[in-house]
């Protein structure tokens, strides 16, 4: 989709901004550019669009050499949002976020049919936010108008130099996590330059990371963390990047053990064959847990206390869908105090697939950094098996 070949910027005062720079987008995918400033990030970027001239090299959008197009009809396929959001002060969010179907000439009210369309996408309700003017919106709803304001045209190609670099981290979480789904929905091509490297993971399906001039590596979140291809990388990714792993890396089934499991309806069973067990519906549906001393009961030595598991089974709020990051089952555990914690299928209505265990957490962490054994010391942690674990109470006590 975007094709950079061999691609050079020198300045008119000799500094080298880009230096020989060749990679390819595909069509779908964003791209996160990250690196310190004055890399040569924003320059890449603005090549796109052709604010700024290579001075050697060819770049491809589609196939086609971009420099033979012309630059206005070239920019109408590429939304640009930057961080200053550059909205007009004089002009209505409406009329903001409408500016490019206006510049297209599209009847006036498909155009606020549009804008009103888009507003309403990236979380402004265009009845409220609508007629307000630019200086009377939060930092964070102004950059949502400038997102709404590039996507109006709905152009292929989407360029983001640092678009939520100036709001609050809370704000920016909140950002990145909607544009996120927007970008699930609207699966545009994207650049996105940022100078932070949790943004560059989060939101990248692959990151670019730059030195000077040059992309150092350019991979998934995963490998950059993981492997880094150089001394560089690793350096800039930073020392934790373990733990930022953590959030790039999903809870597969194979990571999954399979404690004892007992039904609401079962009559109580004298002995658990563990410390614990977990308490499923009937649909095999999550409910809770039930603890050994809770089976055993009131009657004779050895002996269970009677009725159902139902009556003695307790809630479990420790759980996580399939599919969420190592970093939520960490940071679940510690917020339940919870020694493990039970996930389920979220296709299936919350079926119960198995127990996540701080041992196997771990495993899974090493089997993403498997590809990178050189750059990651391993340290060798002996964890206790799920048998040995306490339940999720005896923490609590
Ligand atoms: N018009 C210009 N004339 C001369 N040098 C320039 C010009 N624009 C940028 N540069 C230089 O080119 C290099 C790359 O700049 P660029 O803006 O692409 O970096 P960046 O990675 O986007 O940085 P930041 O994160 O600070 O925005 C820097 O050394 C910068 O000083």
């Amino acid at each position: 989709m975007i094709r950079f070949e061999h691609v050079t910027k020198r300045y008119p005062d000799g500094t080298t901004a880009v230096d020989d720079l060749s990679f390819e987008v595909n069509e779908g995918e964003l791209i996160t550019l990250v690196g310190p400033s004055g890399c040569g990030k924003t320059t890449t970027m603005k090549m796109v669009n052709r604010l700024i001239e290579p001075s050697s090299g060819r770049i491809l959008l589609d196939g086609e050499d971009i420099s033979t197009v012309d630059p206005v009809k070239l920019r109408r396929r590429i939304g640009y949002v930057i961080q200053q959001v550059g909205l007009f002060p004089h002009r209505t969010v409406l009329d903001n976020t409408a500016t490019v179907p206006h510049l297209l000439n599209w009847p006036r009210k498909k155009a606020r049919a549009r804008a009103a369309e888009l507003l309403d996408l990236v979380g402004l309700d265009p009845a409220v936010h609508g007629d307000r003017y630019p200086d009377q919106l939060s930092g964070g709803q102004r950059q949502r108008v400038g997102v709404a304001r590039a996507l109006a045209a709905d152009p292929p190609v989407l360029l983001m130099d640092e678009p939520f670099g100036a709001v609050d981290p809370v704000v920016r979480e909140h950002l990145q996590n909607e544009f996120l789904r927007l970008q699930q929905q609207m699966r545009k091509t994207v650049l996105f330059v940022t100078h932070d490297i949790e943004e560059a993971v989060r939101l990248g399906d692959r990151i670019a990371v730059y030195g000077q001039g040059r992309i150092e590596q350019f991979d998934a979140p995963a490998a950059v963390l993981g492997a880094p291809a150089t001394p560089y990388v690793a350096d800039f990714v930073g020392a934790d990047r373990g733990l930022k792993r953590l959030s790039v890396t999903p809870i597969e089934e194979g990571d999954l053990e399979q404690p004892p499991v007992v039904h609401l309806d079962d009559p109580l069973p004298r002995d658990l064959g563990a410390r614990w067990a977990v308490v499923l519906d009937g649909q095999d549906n999550l409910h809770g847990w039930i603890a050994a001393e809770h089976a055993r009961g009131t009657g004779a030595a050895g002996t269970s206390a009677g009725g159902t598991v139902r009556e003695h089974a307790r809630r479990m709020d420790a759980w996580l869908p399939l599919g969420a990051s190592l970093k939520q089952a960490f940071a679940t555990m510690l917020q339940h105090d919870a020694g493990w914690i039970a996930v389920i299928d979220k296709e299936e209505k919350g079926r119960f697939l198995g127990v996540l265990t701080p041992a196997r957490l771990h495993e899974a962490l090493r089997r993403s950094i498997d590809a990178d054994e050189r750059a990651v010391p391993r340290t060798e942690v002996a964890l206790e098996s799920v048998e040995s674990l306490p339940a999720p109470a005896d923490r609590r006590a």
